[in-house]
């Protein structure tokens, strides 16, 4: 009998005491096809809520088995396979796709992206089955704790009042993940797997495979033919931050060796829950930490690399046309990149990138504290300033008149080209909550303004026009007054 057989079978009353019955009989029917080694689970020493919330792997409950179930009835997965990965936050399984294709199919197709389309199909394959990953997030509450910063402070999932609620707040977690796979996989500039479904906290996407049934290495395990193909893949990399920052919009927030696959040569971003738009308070510092990581991965690797406070430059400057070339090619790649970026080699590079490490980083002037300008004015920000996307495109043309000039004739005129898509994605499904909580912040924002007493006059009044423009745009920028304390807080215990 299949896995799906054995689901028909299982009837759902709404009858508290079947359903007690029901649910340890789930359990019952999955113990012998499912890893049991991280938690026993004895039958005889629960009680009903206990039941109802054991977990089996951590994430297998019977809520979880009820989505999984749906999801099989409603023919979008069939065979429901092997584990394969187990890590902190969640489960990812194999499964085969039902007879139906999800209600997103159509809406996910992207015609403009033949290339991403085409390493995303399975044409190489055509005899097999669709394949999909189904990762399941852990229901268990203390993995999720520190999760509210990616989410506090995301325009899209503001005035979201699960926050606290650690089940709740799950289901978020892996609807956020599904909408930044599904944005990043529109816009079509990086290869990711393709997103299915989500369901509660249970998320489908496109399997990718190595071939052979197994699933597409992460960097890390990837057995590199020679030195070329790590920089190959570092280029890669770095062009990919640049997009998904330019174009997607996003900042991963966990990028690394290990949230990224190696499938059909090109390398996939995975693992998006956590990325947050570049209106996040904090996203300056998750897009640092990303770069960081990825340069100290490649490092390792013993290639050469670029300076970390260069590539966020690079990232985040808005005079540089997106890469256009082919991200297979490698001629291609060096050719953008080595051109726009230089090689760190002394030890003062070391020590710059130190200094850029230990940075209090904000997106523009109105997001500074008065103490904050007070340190600005003290000559304490001075690297700050020119980190300042708004300062940017003086201090790039700066440093790298002649590169800059390559590039003149482009029309350089891709970014965020694909925004009004993007956008419209961005909104969907919180229309509802829009209504509360308007003006909230605006008083706050007004003491912090008004408390800014050392700048001069053309300051001031430049600062004053970004204000008024920041606060027509209030509903994309506005931070909430509790999410603002919270990160007051948070800095000021850094300090
Ligand atoms: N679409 C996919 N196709 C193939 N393998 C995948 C896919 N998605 C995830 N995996 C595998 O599952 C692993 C874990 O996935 P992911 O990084 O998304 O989950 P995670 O919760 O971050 O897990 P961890 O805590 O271990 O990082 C990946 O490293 C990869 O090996
Ligand atoms: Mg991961």
């Amino acid at each position: 009998m299949t896995l799906e057989d054995k689901f028909d079978k299982l009837s759902m009353h709404d009858n508290r005491e079947d359903r007690e019955h029901v649910n340890t009989q789930i359990l019952d029917k999955f113990s012998d096809k499912i890893k049991t080694d991280e938690l026993s689970f004895s039958r005889g020493k629960t009680n009903k809520d206990k039941a109802n919330r054991a977990t089996v792997e951590n994430v297998l409950d019977p809520r979880t088995m009820r989505f999984l179930q749906a999801l099989m009835n409603r023919g979008i997965i069939s065979d429901f396979n092997g584990c394969i990965s187990t890590g902190k936050e969640a489960n990812v399984y194999h499964a085969f796709a039902g007879s139906k294709q999800p209600n997103n199919h159509n809406e996910l197709k992207n015609d403009d992206n033949s290339d991403v389309e085409k390493s995303n199909n399975s044409e190489e394959y055509p005899e097999k089955r669709e394949e999909y990953a189904i990762k399941i997030y852990k229901t268990s509450i203390l993995v999720f704790k520190d999760r509210e910063r990616y989410v506090d402070g995301e325009f899209r999932f503001r005035n979201s009042r699960s926050q606290h609620n650690p089940r709740k707040m799950i289901k978020i977690w892996a609807e956020k993940e599904f909408r930044n796979l599904k944005r990043i996989y529109q816009a079509g500039v990086i290869p990711v797997p393709k997103p299915i479904e989500v369901k509660n906290n249970v998320l489908v996407m496109q399997f990718l495979n190595r071939g052979d049934g197994f699933a597409s290495p992460r960097l890390r395990d990837y057995p590199y033919k020679d030195r070329e193909e790590i920089y190959y893949y570092y280029y890669n990399m770095i062009a990919d931050i640049r997009l998904l920052y330019q174009v997607c919009q996003l900042v991963h927030a966990d990028l690394s060796e290990y949230n990224t696959l190696v499938h059909k040569d090109q390398l996939y971003v995975i693992d998006v829950s956590q990325s947050v738009q570049p209106e996040h308070p904090m996203s300056l510092d998750f897009l640092r930490m990303d770069i960081k990581n990825v340069n100290f991965y490649f490092e390792k690797m013993g290639i050469d690399i670029f300076s970390e406070r260069l590539l966020f430059q690079f990232v985040i400057s808005e005079t540089l046309p997106n890469f256009q070339g082919d991200m297979r090619s490698l001629p291609d790649l060096m050719d953008y990149i080595k051109k726009n970026l230089i090689v760190k080699k002394t030890v003062e590079d070391e020590a710059e990138d130190e200094v850029f490490r230990s940075l209090y980083l904000v997106r523009n002037l109105n997001g500074l504290e008065e103490r904050d300008f007070d340190r600005f004015t003290e000559g304490k920000f001075d690297l700050l300033k020119s980190l300042l996307a708004h300062d940017n495109e003086k201090n790039f043309s700066n440093s790298y008149d002649k590169n800059i000039n390559e590039f003149d004739d482009d029309d350089g005129d891709d970014d965020g080209n694909s925004d009004d898509d993007l956008e419209e994605d961005s909104d969907e499904g919180t229309d509802e909550e829009e209504e509360s909580g308007e003006d909230e912040y605006s008083d706050e924002e007004e003491k912090i303004l008004k408390g800014k007493k050392y700048e001069d006059k053309d300051e001031k009044k430049q600062r004053k026009q970004e204000a008024k423009e920041a606060k027509r745009e209030k509903r994309k920028t506005k931070v909430k007054k509790h999410i603002k304390k919270k990160l007051v807080k948070k800095t000021k215990s850094k300090k």
